[in-house]
């Protein structure tokens, strides 16, 4: 019977263990039961939830089972009435009792909500929440979203969009809108360009392309449609010089500049433009060069296993650098699936509903935000689901996610500064995985204001600036920066935009060499003061990358 008890304890996660759901059932070793077991009920029973949740209030047996929790009421149900072997328990356990003997009823309600649905058969309603994780709300209005489509863009260093369409996806029907691949179950082969970045291709959620030939040789590579706008953003074929990806590891944004660099990366002559990709991770380095290998980048990119802030600007080995791409470690709030595990609807008693109810108006005339917990926290992860309010920038770290978004953002405070410095640089992408305008906004306009940039001519990148699918982008900056908000980008996730939580903006100067160099010398002397003006202390954080690349 333990297995209830750990499925519940590992949906509950009460110690806010980090990691998705399937990595924190694999790194505890104390089940008694199998892991696997835990595993395939707690996400079962979560998939299933939207629907269990209705059946199990609608049944009333939370009101008579004093026993039962709303979690092992649903997780029992789950098996009960959808499981081949049924509630995996000896027949006069207490919690066995207590639901089978209610089985009929419980039963009746299933077959009322299905039939409420729409659908024929459990069969049916198994296979559209295999393939879409829908909640009943979604379902009832026909309204789902679907699920988050796999993006894949072509390689053009190896292949093109039309190459690809005509023979990896030869067989795939085209469609114009996003909404219809999200829609989509895995097996449909359907598929849409995307609009906004180009040879970039959106399958339906769950599609797996790794056995193809396409992808095995890198003709292909899963990089989420976000994932691609700051290689777009900076736009590097439109500068000449050399780039720096100064954050490179796992590679996607690498080989996508090298791919944008086209043709001119592809010469074999010495004075060819090159990218030089830095990662301080030695193991991470790795994976970067056989990346770079099989995108067949490695004529364009040479990969340096530093630390991007120990190069210095003025050596002559970054001399000739035009642009920098800053794509730097974050809290990886804004990752799909990472660890926002399964969202569990949970049963209500027919009295609680009421006074929970009450309780979610309270918390909204609150006039200051709850804390928002730190991104391991139950909240985020695969307990019931707290109503989550924006963080609001707070100068007084009291959380441990406030003061985990300080350090953050005093890191990528210190990178941008660093690549500012770069004498021949022109323009400058900075992104992020996070959702937190601390590690966004906030560090752009921090950015801004800092003395380097003032000195050195370092400005935002207007959105009339941006390239073509980038301008048209309609989701944009938090307004806490307000003046600079249009120029930022933003995707949210889990919206019909398909994309993960993102943000990026660019900085340019149009400065002249000269004057960049003068205003170089004055601040010879002033450069450490300033390094200590903006707190720059080094800070360990955590490593997040949008890694979804060969080994997905
Ligand atoms: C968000 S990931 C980059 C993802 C990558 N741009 C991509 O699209 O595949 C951040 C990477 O930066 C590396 N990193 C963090 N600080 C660094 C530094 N100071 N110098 C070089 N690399 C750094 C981390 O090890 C990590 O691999």
């Amino acid at each position: 019977m333990s297995l209830y008890y750990e499925a519940a304890d590992i949906l509950t996660n009460a110690k806010g263990a980090g990691g998705s759901l399937k990595s924190r059932v694999y790194r505890k070793s104390d089940f008694k039961s199998k892991p696997a077991q835990v595993y395939a009920l707690a996400s079962e029973a979560a998939k299933w939830s939207p629907v269990l949740k209705e059946v199990v209030e609608k049944s009333g047996i939370l009101e008579e089972e004093k026993k039962l929790t709303a979690l092992l009421a649903l997780l029992l149900t789950h098996d009960l009435l959808l499981s081949k072997n049924g509630v995996a328990a000896p027949s006069n356990h207490p919690l066995k009792v207590a639901i089978t003997r209610h089985k009929t009823r419980l039963n009746a309600e299933l077959i009322k909500t299905r039939v409420k649905l729409g659908f024929g058969d459990v069969n049916a309603l198994r296979a559209h929440i295999e393939g879409k994780g829908s909640s009943v709300d979604n379902m009832k209005n026909g309204t789902s979203r679907g699920g988050h489509p796999r993006w894949v863009r072509v390689n053009t260093l190896q292949s093109s969009l039309d190459e690809q369409l005509a023979n990896t996806f030869a067989k795939y029907g085209r469609k114009e809108s996003l909404s219809e691949i999200a829609s989509a179950s895995s097996s449909e082969k359907v598929l849409h360009v995307d609009d906004h970045v180009p040879d970039l291709i959106a399958l339906p959620p769950g599609t797996d392309i790794t056995t193809t030939s396409a992808y095995k040789n890198g003709h292909v590579i899963l990089q989420d449609k976000a994932s691609c706008f700051p290689a777009c953003l900076l736009d590097p074929q439109s500068l000449g010089g050399h780039v720096i990806d100064a954050t490179a590891a796992p590679g996607n944004k690498t080989t996508h500049l090298a791919a944008l660099m086209g043709d001119d990366a592809k010469s074999t002559d010495d004075s060819k433009r090159r990218i030089y990709a830095y990662e301080r991770d030695k193991d991470r380095a790795q994976i970067l060069n056989k990346m770079i290998s099989t995108a067949k980048a490695s004529r364009t990119v040479t990969v340096h296993n530093q630390d991007f802030l120990s190069v210095d600007p003025k050596s002559d080995a970054v001399h000739g650098v035009k642009a920098v791409l800053l794509d730097p470690s974050c809290s990886g709030s804004g990752i799909v699936g990472r660890d926002d595990g399964p969202k569990v609807q949970l049963p209500e008693k027919a009295k609680e509903k009421d006074s929970s109810k009450t309780l979610r108006r309270s918390s909204r005339k609150r006039k200051r935000a709850p804390q928002s917990p730190p991104r391991d926290s139950p909240a985020e992860q695969d307990g019931p689901q707290i109503e989550q309010t924006p963080l609001e920038l707070d100068n007084e770290p009291s959380s441990p996610l406030e003061s985990r978004l300080q350090a953050l953002s005093t890191f990528q405070l210190k990178m941008v500064t660093h690549a500012m410095r770069f004498p021949s640089a022109r323009r400058i992408t900075y992104s992020t995985c996070s959702v937190h305008s601390e590690e966004n906004e906030a560090v752009v306009l921090k950015a801004l204001n800092s003395k380097i940039a003032r000195e050195l001519g370092w400005r935002i990148l207007t959105r009339h600036e941006q390239v073509d699918g980038l301008r048209r982008w309609k989701t944009r900056g938090h307004h806490i920066a307000c003046h600079i908000a249009e120029a930022c980008i933003r995707c949210e996730k889990g919206t019909a935009d398909g994309t993960m939580g993102f943000f990026v903006a660019g900085f340019v100067r149009d400065i002249h060499d000269e004057e960049i160099e003068a205003a170089l010398q004055r601040r010879v002397s002033s450069v450490t003061h300033e390094m200590s003006d903006v707190a720059l202390a080094d800070q360990d954080v955590e490593e997040e990358d949008s890694w979804e690349g060969f080994s997905d």
